[in-house]
């Protein structure tokens, strides 16, 4: 299908909705037709970010009201602020794509938890399609909410998934061990991500109730067909962006090798590779590297992914999202190499 969408896009300043709106400049059947900040209203979003060079897209506004002209809406914003906003745009009429984890998570009572709040709206979490492409494309394509994967999920869960597809899981317990870059966090300041205390240092947080550990289990869960745990430990280290998991887990059979390379045999955005993935390969793209090692003297598996955490992470997935749910070819817009070095 050949149209012109029109396109919001909430939260447009911070670091997710900046890399959405790099790709979706160049997107032929796009138009942004209003960005929204909280802090900048009435500014051009290029007197923010000086790289974008037109006007074309329009003064930022402080919010949008739901029932304006456009077709579809991308949340770029805080949990809190998507949660509320998502039944109003649904009422709306509009198709929404949320980048926050306010609709990630079946499981109502997991938010009180896991993110701090009650969840009021349980039938649009019912609703709400989990966006990650590889395993719920046919779902993707007909979906009015797609809530859009976290960064950690995505590498964990594609690192798993011909794995868990094909039921070889020996030990239902998970270890996954991650490296991120500081752009996860977002665009907002906090002492710890402070340059003097950032670079030349590395640390481990949230490690015994990490938010992305229920929101794995449960995918993983639901592939498999029988609940799993999963060990999540992430940390941030001292790069802009970018994201490492290594997986270890134990499984019926020695060589997965051409297990994965056949079921990612026809996906554009997942490359199995020889060696473990650096995250330079996949900077500003879409693509998530993996690679499956069998170590024989403790009989595990150790699987690494890499994806750019703004990238398979977070935008880019919600552009290919966009261009499923709109009948566009998947990869319009989101083909380009990294950016290397
Ligand atoms: N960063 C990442 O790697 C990933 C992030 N996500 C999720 O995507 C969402 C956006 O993340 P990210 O772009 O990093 O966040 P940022 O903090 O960089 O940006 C947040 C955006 O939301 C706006 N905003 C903040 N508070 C409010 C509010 N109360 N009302 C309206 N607008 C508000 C900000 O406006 P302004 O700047 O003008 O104040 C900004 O445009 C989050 O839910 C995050 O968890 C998901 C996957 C990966
Ligand atoms: C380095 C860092 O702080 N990373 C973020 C993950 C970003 C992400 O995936 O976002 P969601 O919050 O939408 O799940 C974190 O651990 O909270």
């Amino acid at each position: 299908m050949e149209q012109t969408l029109r396109v919001c896009v909430y939260g447009a300043t911070g670091y997710t909705g900046v890399e959405l709106l790099r790709t979706l400049q160049k997107h032929p059947y796009v138009k942004v037709v209003s960005i929204t900040s909280k802090s900048y209203e009435g500014k051009l979003l290029e007197e923010v970010f000086p790289s974008f060079s037109t006007s074309y897209l329009g003064k930022l506004c402080l919010t949008q009201e739901p029932e304006e002209n456009f077709d579809v809406a991308f949340l770029c914003l805080p949990h809190e602020t998507s949660l509320h906003l998502v039944p109003e745009l649904l009422k709306a009429g509009k198709r929404v794509i949320d980048l926050s984890g306010a609709y990630r998570l079946k499981d109502a009572n997991l938010y009180p938890k896991y993110y701090g709040f009650e969840h009021p709206y349980t039938d649009t979490l019912k609703e709400a399609v989990y966006g990650l492409p590889e395993i719920f494309r046919s779902d993707i394509k007909t979906a009015r909410l797609v809530a859009n994967p976290g960064c950690y999920p995505t590498a964990t869960l594609l690192g798993l998934y011909p794995l868990l597809k094909e039921k070889l899981l020996e030990d239902d317990t998970i270890i996954v061990d991650a490296i991120s870059g500081v752009s996860g966090a977002g665009r907002k300041t906090s002492q710890q991500f402070h340059f003097p205390e950032m670079t030349e240092n590395a640390f481990a947080y949230s490690v015994l109730n990490h938010r992305h550990t229920p929101e794995m289990e449960l995918v993983a869960g639901q592939t498999l067909g029988r609940d799993v745990k999963i060990r999540f430990t992430p940390k941030v280290v001292p790069m802009s962006r970018g994201m490492v998991c290594t997986i270890y887990a134990k499984a019926r059979v020695k060589d997965l090798h051409d297990l994965y390379l056949e079921v990612y045999r026809e996906e554009p955005f997942v490359k199995v590779i020889q060696n473990p993935p650096m995250t330079k390969h996949v900077l500003g793209t879409n693509l998530c590297n993996i690679y499956v090692g069998y170590d024989e003297r403790t009989d595990l598996h150790v699987i690494v992914s890499a994806i750019d955490n703004l990238g398979k992470g977070a935008s880019l997935q919600a552009v290919q999202n966009m261009n499923l749910m709109f009948g566009f070819p998947e990869v319009l817009t989101l083909d380009q190499p990294a950016l290397f070095p």
